[in-house]
């Protein structure tokens, strides 16, 4: 489904080179790693939002490298949602679909569908101003399910949510993942989240290279969580037009 091919990656003075990960269709993979290791550089070179020095990216064996963000068919959700600030919710939805020239009545029907799913009927009429963390979640999800993606990359997805938020959006992505039958890719510090909701665990290494890593050895991690305190990019937001 993915696969990174030896992947050369450089940022100001960060770099990763020889670079080798793949997750197979179906699966939802889970992805860990101390702070600053590389885990939301390496969503946004699968959504082509960073460009890698050499190496090849594939979905679905097609050689996508140079393809641009809305080409590549991913549902992309960043740390921060970057829902759109003056647009209302039920359009922020449909989006997608939009501009991918979608119908109305389609439109209205994968609006309503996914509003039904992730439990934002109620707020479809609304402005993002006000909404609670786990509000935002959903809605972020639903906008970035709208056009059936066959991958969904989730940074940190529920990070910053309370305790019971939190265990409520796992459930949803949960049901996301078996009812969209899409691929998810989500990255977390959390070695709890990890476990409950990965059929598959990576782990970045102390030599910088990806290593599947069992269950078993899940349970034991006990990654330090820290802050991501980078500036949000808002080009974070294209990946979802
Ligand atoms: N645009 C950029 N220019 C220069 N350096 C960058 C840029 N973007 C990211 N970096 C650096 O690349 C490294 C990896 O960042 P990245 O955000 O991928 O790590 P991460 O594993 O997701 O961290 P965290 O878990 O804290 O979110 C960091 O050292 C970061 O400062």
């Amino acid at each position: 489904m993915i696969e990174l091919s030896n992947v050369h990656i450089r940022q100001g003075d960060f770099e990763l080179s020889g670079l080798n990960f793949s997750i197979d269709a179906g699966e939802y993979a889970v992805l860990m790693g101390p702070t600053g290791c590389g885990k939301t550089t390496i969503l946004e070179v699968i959504c082509g939002l960073t460009r890698i020095k050499s190496g090849t990216v594939e979905l679905d064996g097609v050689d996508v490298t140079g393809f641009p963000p809305a080409r590549r068919g991913i549902g992309y959700v960043p740390q921060d949602r970057a829902l759109f600030p003056t647009m209302r919710i039920d359009k922020q939805i449909e989006f997608g679909l939009l501009v991918r020239g979608a119908s109305g009545k389609a439109r209205q029907r994968r609006v309503d569908e996914l509003a039904e799913l992730t439990g934002i009927t109620s707020l479809l009429n609304r402005y993002p101003q006000g909404l609670s963390g786990g509000e935002c979640q959903r809605i972020a999800l639903a906008r970035a399910l709208s056009f059936r993606p066959r991958l969904m990359c989730l940074d940190e997805p529920l990070s910053a949510l309370d305790d019971t938020t939190r265990i409520r959006i796992a459930e949803l992505l949960q049901t996301i993942h078996q009812q969209e039958q899409v691929t998810v890719l989500h990255i977390t510090h959390n070695a709890d989240d990890a476990v409950r909701l990965g059929t598959t665990h990576f782990r970045f290494m102390p030599n910088k290279q990806i290593q599947h890593v069992d269950k078993d050895s899940v349970e034991k991690l006990n990654e330090r969580i820290t802050e991501d305190t980078r500036p949000v990019v808002d080009r974070r937001r294209e990946v979802n037009l």
